[in-house]
């Protein structure tokens, strides 16, 4: 769909974020590796940015092995120094608390806590460290607001910002991500089964094509343009009342 130079898109990437972390002041990244394809991306580049500097987080929360195993897998290729705390307890102990029911699959009031509470755990090292946390979010994504609020979007930059799924993908296999990872049909693994293609009702290459070129079938579109003017709070700023109207 789009013929990006990949070398020239990882320079560009790697000095944007050395730039973004130094002008904070800060020193070096933390990054939450799921073992998908976006983390990956994400944790190869900030490793490449601050090689000293890069932390990895694997945060199973009733995760599949399989994840683990994955995340693991880039860590140990590109070097990428790493620990793994394991939110399933925390997770439990909280659902116990609000009276909530874990059972129940696709229910979001409960599913989005595991990505907040992995917020929670990548500010709290990253506050430790002096780093940046450094979101994994891709152009797609944050077009049709597919991310958990204050979840997996509460980060403090996102590099893949402006580049769509499809194009996530050509830059994995640039930087030499095993092809396993970049197979994996994409997922936000809130509930067992669950697929970003199935829930959002179009495909990434769909959604990639739209924001590329507007071009999309009628259906496609207007689930496109639904999700997109649902979801616009997740990336407007704050809404606050007006201060002439107050005073
Ligand atoms: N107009 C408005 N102005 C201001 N705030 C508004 C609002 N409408 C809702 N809200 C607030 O937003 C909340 C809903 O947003 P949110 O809590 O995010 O929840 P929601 O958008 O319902 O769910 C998150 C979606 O992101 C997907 N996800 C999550 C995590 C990772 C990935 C991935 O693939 O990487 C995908 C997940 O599968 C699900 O489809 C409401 O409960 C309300 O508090
Ligand atoms: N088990 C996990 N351990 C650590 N971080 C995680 C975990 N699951 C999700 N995350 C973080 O939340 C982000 C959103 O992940 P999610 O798996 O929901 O979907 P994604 O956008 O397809 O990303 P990815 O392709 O990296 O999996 C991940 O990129 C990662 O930074």
């Amino acid at each position: 769909m789009s013929e990006l130079d990949y070398k020239h898109v990882t320079a560009v990437l790697v000095d944007w974020i050395r730039d973004k972390i130094t002008e904070a002041g800060a020193n070096g990244a933390v990054v939450g590796m799921s073992g998908g394809i976006d983390s990956a991306v994400t944790s190869v580049l900030c490793k490449k940015a601050f090689k000293e500097n890069t932390l990895g987080i694997i945060m199973p929360c009733h995760s599949s092995d399989k994840d683990l195993e994955d995340a693991r897998l880039v860590a140990d290729a590109f070097d990428i120094k790493y620990i793994v705390k394991d939110l399933g307890p925390v997770f439990d102990n909280f659902i116990e608390l609000l009276g909530a029911d874990s059972q129940t699959g696709d229910d979001m009031a409960v599913a989005n806590i595991k990505p907040r509470l992995r917020m929670t755990t990548l500010y709290y090292y990253a506050a430790r460290n002096n780093y940046l946390v450094v979101g994994t979010d891709n152009w797609s994504e944050l077009t049709v607001g597919y991310f958990t609020k204050y979840g997996d979007g509460g980060v403090d930059i996102a590099p893949l910002g402006r580049l769509v799924k499809t194009e996530v993908r050509e830059l994995a296999r640039y930087l030499g991500i095993p092809e396993r990872i970049i197979q994996r049909p994409p997922t936000a693994g809130l509930w067992e089964g669950q697929s970003d293609e199935k829930e959002m009702g179009f495909t990434y290459e769909e959604l990639d094509r739209y924001i590329l070129t507007g071009k999309a079938t009628g259906d496609t579109r207007s689930k496109i343009e639904t999700l997109i003017n649902k979801n616009r709070h997740k990336v407007s700023p704050l809404p606050v009342p007006g201060r002439e109207s107050i005073i």
